[in-house]
């Protein structure tokens, strides 16, 4: 299968749906093939939290999830598990300043893509230099997903980043929903890192496709 090319990641990174079971109040196949017949760009496995699955049943729902995206030509990439990354050979995995190293995971995953979570200059400096392919930023909004997210920032890191040059793709996370993503591009985001407002939404697709109008309603 065709790897997506990093000179298009700006536009993959769009609506970027993250997701793992503990979000889903219906199976997560169906939440994703949902999410897909919508509009999703981007996918990223994050099994994680309360409940959260481990073992052969993560790597077999992971397995399922992947073989949804190859279907559909949708980027997939793990959160976290590099090890799970590189026995699927998914297309690349995100990572934050709490997770292995950056320049060691780079090493790990070869030219698979690479997003960093980052949160200052000195973060974004150094996640360039350890070889990211784009930033995710945030929580920009509130959100009661991530337990140990930092305090709400709103979009004042990504104008910055963009004020000074930094031009790494950028998604903007933490409590996106169709009425504020508009908000987040204007800031200066390539796209809108997403998990409650699509995979609780009462209609999954128009959840997405609404998202979609808003990401698009901003021409930077
Ligand atoms: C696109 C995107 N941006 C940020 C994060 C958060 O990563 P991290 O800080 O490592 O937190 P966890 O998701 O691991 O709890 C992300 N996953 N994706
Ligand atoms: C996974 C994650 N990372 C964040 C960060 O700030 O880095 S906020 C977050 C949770 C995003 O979920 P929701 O769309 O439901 O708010
Ligand atoms: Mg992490």
């Amino acid at each position: 299968m065709a790897r997506i090319s990093k000179e298009n990641l700006k536009d993959a990174l769009k609506v970027y749906f993250i997701m793992g079971s503990v979000n889903c109040t219906i199976h997560p196949t169906e939440v994703l093939r949902q999410a897909i017949a919508g509009g999703i760009t981007m996918f990223q496995f994050r099994e994680k939290g309360k409940g959260a699955l481990i073992g052969d049943e993560k790597y077999k729902l992971a397995k399922e999830l992947q073989w949804i995206c190859r279907d559909n030509q949708i980027p997939f990439l793990v959160n976290d598990d590099i090890e799970l990354a590189m026995a699927l050979d998914a297309d690349g995995v995100h990572i934050g300043q709490e997770d292995e190293p950056a320049e060691y995971v780079r090493k790990q995953i070869g030219d698979k893509i690479l997003g960093i979570s980052v949160h200052s200059y000195e973060e974004a400096t150094a996640a360039i230099q350890s070889g990211a392919d784009y930033f995710g930023i945030g929580p920009i909004f509130l959100t009661e997903t991530k337990e140990d997210a930092k305090p709400v920032q709103g979009t004042t890191v990504i104008q910055e980043f963009r004020a000074n040059g930094i031009t790494m793709p950028i998604v903007g996370i933490g409590g996106i929903t169709p009425e504020n993503a508009a908000i987040v591009i204007s800031a200066g985001a390539d796209g809108v890192s997403v998990i409650t407002a699509i995979s609780k939404a009462a209609s999954i697709p128009d959840a997405v496709i609404e998202l979609k109008k808003s990401v698009f309603s901003v021409k930077n």
